[in-house]
């Protein structure tokens, strides 16, 4: 059992935009954020990113062996060298979410990590929620709730996560506890990096749009905008989620534009969205606070604010890091799961009452194995 009082744990991302592993410390007794520590970054190499993609869609038991593969080995070498770690929280990757149908899937086994790196292991985070009916995600939302009393907020504000998927989440700082009814609204806002990098790969052969620099240069096309926010998803209340390749219509769509204009176009699409989903908040937040890779897109965040009606900055305005924020979320969860605390409630995925989750594993030996 994890000791009661702040704990060191350890928190990790292997996000939908596939461009690595997050890892970072946190220091917590998964109710407030007691510090920050160390974290890492592992790039997945261009051939293990090949099989994650090759993978995505794919469900336990669909010969997903080979990827797990690839995912557990990224997160051992990155995790690997921390020390004094209480424990650690893997999300692993996800290959699939259907939350009203099939479920959700993230791939990579947490025994096997603890078993490797001899501490226990919280994992498997969004499968109870969505056997008790929720969306499974976004689960960052709870963390959002305490960073947001980290910072000192007095008003509420938004955390808005640009990754493969857009995720916001509206807080009320106020508020005692995360659980409690109105202090969070939480829901994915579309898609955001994902057919941006799918587009600059098989274009160019590059990873992602640096900078929004070739956006910068391009065209929006109205049409294919319009097209897009007619999407049933916008229409739904939140709390609501996305599969990363939900918006195929809108990668069709910019198939006959030039570089420039695709790349605008969908850089526009992650601005639109996001303005839709500001429109859902409870009430117009003091700021939004930006994380994720997207946040590094100029042309992203010129777009952003002009477009939306309060103070956007990126969170390390706030002094935060948001290249690894959603791993200390991790870190964060696995404190919670281990103590039996709620991990979502209804204003963040829907579940109908506050809703514990995650698995934790215990190593089969209780010190780290040298030379894995
Ligand atoms: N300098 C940059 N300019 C533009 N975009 C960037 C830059 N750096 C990173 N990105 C984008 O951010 C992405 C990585 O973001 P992040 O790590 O937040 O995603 P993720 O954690 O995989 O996704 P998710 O939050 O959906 O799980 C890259 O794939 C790229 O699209
Ligand atoms: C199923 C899944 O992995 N969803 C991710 C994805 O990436 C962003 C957005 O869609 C969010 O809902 C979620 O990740 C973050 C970490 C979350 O659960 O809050």
């Amino acid at each position: 059992m994890l000791k009661s009082g702040i704990v060191r744990a350890l928190g990790t991302m292997s996000g939908t935009s596939l461009d690595g592993v997050d890892a970072a410390v946190l220091e917590t007794d998964g109710q407030v954020i007691a510090g920050f520590g160390a974290t890492a970054y592992r790039p997945y190499t261009d051939a293990e990113r090949a099989v994650l993609r090759a993978h995505l869609g794919r469900w336990q038991n669909d010969g997903v062996a080979r990827c797990a593969t690839v995912v557990e080995s990224a997160h051992i070498a990155v995790m690997a060298p921390f020390e004094e770690i209480d424990i650690a929280g893997f999300h692993g990757q996800t290959l699939a979410h259907d939350p009203g149908e099939r479920g959700t899937h993230q791939c990579g086994n947490g025994q096997h990590l603890a078993d490797v790196l001899g501490v226990p292991v919280a994992w498997d985070f969004r499968s109870h929620d969505v056997a008790s009916g929720g969306q499974g995600a976004p689960l960052t939302p709870f963390y959002h709730f305490a960073l947001a009393q980290w910072i000192g907020a007095t008003e509420p504000v938004a955390f808005l996560n640009l990754g493969g998927v857009g995720n916001i989440t509206w807080v009320d700082p106020t508020r005692a506890d995360p659980a409690d009814d109105g202090a969070l609204l939480a829901f994915d806002t579309g898609p955001a990096n994902a057919p941006l990098n799918d587009l600059m790969q098989a274009r160019l052969g590059l990873g992602y749009d640096a900078d929004g620099q070739l956006a910068a240069t391009g065209t929006v096309e109205d049409a294919i905008i319009q097209r897009f926010l007619n999407h049933p998803y916008f229409a739904q209340p939140a709390p609501k989620s996305l599969d990363r390749d939900a918006f195929a219509g809108l990668c069709a769509d910019v198939a006959g534009l030039s570089d420039a204009d695709a790349a605008a176009t969908l850089t526009h699409a992650i601005v639109a969205s996001t303005a839709q989903a500001f429109h859902l908040c409870p009430s117009p937040p003091a700021r939004l606070l930006v994380c994720g890779g997207g946040r590094k897109n100029k042309t992203v965040m010129r777009g952003l604010a002009q477009v939306i009606a309060c103070d956007v900055q990126t969170v390390e305005a706030a002094g935060l890091d948001g290249d690894m924020l959603e791993a200390q979320a991790f870190a964060f969860l696995a404190v919670r799961a281990a103590h039996g605390l709620a991990l979502s409630a209804p204003g963040t995925t829907g579940v109908a009452v506050a809703t514990s989750g995650g698995r934790i594993a215990k190593p089969a030996v209780t010190h780290r194995v040298p030379g894995f």
